[in-house]
């Protein structure tokens, strides 16, 4: 079942309207990158999407259910949202209580809670830091322990605010199996970000924002390969992709396997 936006317009209370009219559909096990320029609309648009913020008029449906009688604690329960800066995201003195957190609002059972707690501290690497005060960690860590804190809830959505941002290969490598293992279990993952390294090899679709509304929608192919988009997005194409335009090769190419692939003979 998917996540939709109809037409959905939001602008904060200050009169700012950040998104202006977007819609699509996000479904089951896709895996999405929301990109674009600093103030595009791209984090009102995901708030919207896991009631953190109801839009101004529109709607947004989860499952086919409309979101805005629910309260943003309901909606996290299937839309799990990891802040961009953790620090906006975590509270808990210690990152035990941090994860904790979700199952005991939701009164969960003890074995439940214990379970989901070891099993999200296991996938977030960070199993050596629970009797530890989030703020005492490095941001990187930091950033796992918020990611951690999402994956104890059994959301079927998981939107990640700019995810790598700050982290080094080890962290980057840790990022790639958590997004493994949700694409093994059917979770669907939804991005914003400004690395375009990470979209091509991650990601199967792009959705570029420009000025509070949705330019473009495809493939990763099809979205780097609009010359158009690329500029009133904003984009920085990703460098293989780059290489192969200059190149003269396959301009839709991403991927270094797929340049790898079309030099001639010889020279793979
Ligand atoms: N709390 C707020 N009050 C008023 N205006 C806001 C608020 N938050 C964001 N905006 C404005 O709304 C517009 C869209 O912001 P938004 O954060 O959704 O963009 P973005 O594409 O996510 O940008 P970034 O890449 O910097 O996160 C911008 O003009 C921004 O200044």
């Amino acid at each position: 079942m998917p996540i939709e936006l109809t037409d959905a317009r939001f602008a904060y209370p200050d009169g700012t309207l950040a998104v202006d009219g977007v819609t699509f559909t996000i479904g089951d096990g896709e895996r999405v990158a929301i990109v674009g320029q600093n103030g595009a609309g791209k984090t009102t648009t995901v708030k919207m999407m896991n009631g953190l913020l109801k839009p101004t008029s529109g709607g947004v449906t989860v499952d086919g259910a409309d979101i805005s009688g629910r309260t943003t604690a309901s909606v996290a329960r299937d839309v799990g949202y990891v802040f961009q800066n953790p620090d906006d995201q975590i509270f808990g003195s210690d990152v035990q209580g941090e994860l904790e957190y979700m199952p005991r609002y939701h009164r969960w059972d003890e074995a439940k809670r214990v379970e989901r707690v070891r099993r999200a501290a296991l996938m977030a690497g960070i199993g050596n830091f629970m009797d530890l005060n989030p703020n005492d960690l490095p941001f990187a860590i930091k950033k796992f322990v918020a990611i951690g804190a999402i994956l104890v809830g059994e959301c079927r959505y998981v939107i990640l605010d700019e995810p790598t941002a700050g982290l080094d290969r080890r962290g980057l490598r840790l990022l790639g199996r958590i997004l493994d293992q949700l694409r093994e279990e059917g979770i669907t993952v939804i991005t914003i970000t400004h690395d375009m390294r990470f979209v091509a090899e991650t990601f199967d679709r792009v959705i570029a924002m420009a000025q509070r509304r949705v330019i473009a929608d495809g493939t990763v192919e099809e979205v780097f390969a609009r010359d158009d988009v690329v500029e009133r997005a904003k984009l920085k194409r990703p460098e293989i992709s780059q290489l192969a335009r200059d190149l003269g090769l396959d301009a839709g190419a991403v991927r270094f396997d797929d340049v790898l692939g079309l030099l001639p003979a010889g020279r793979g």
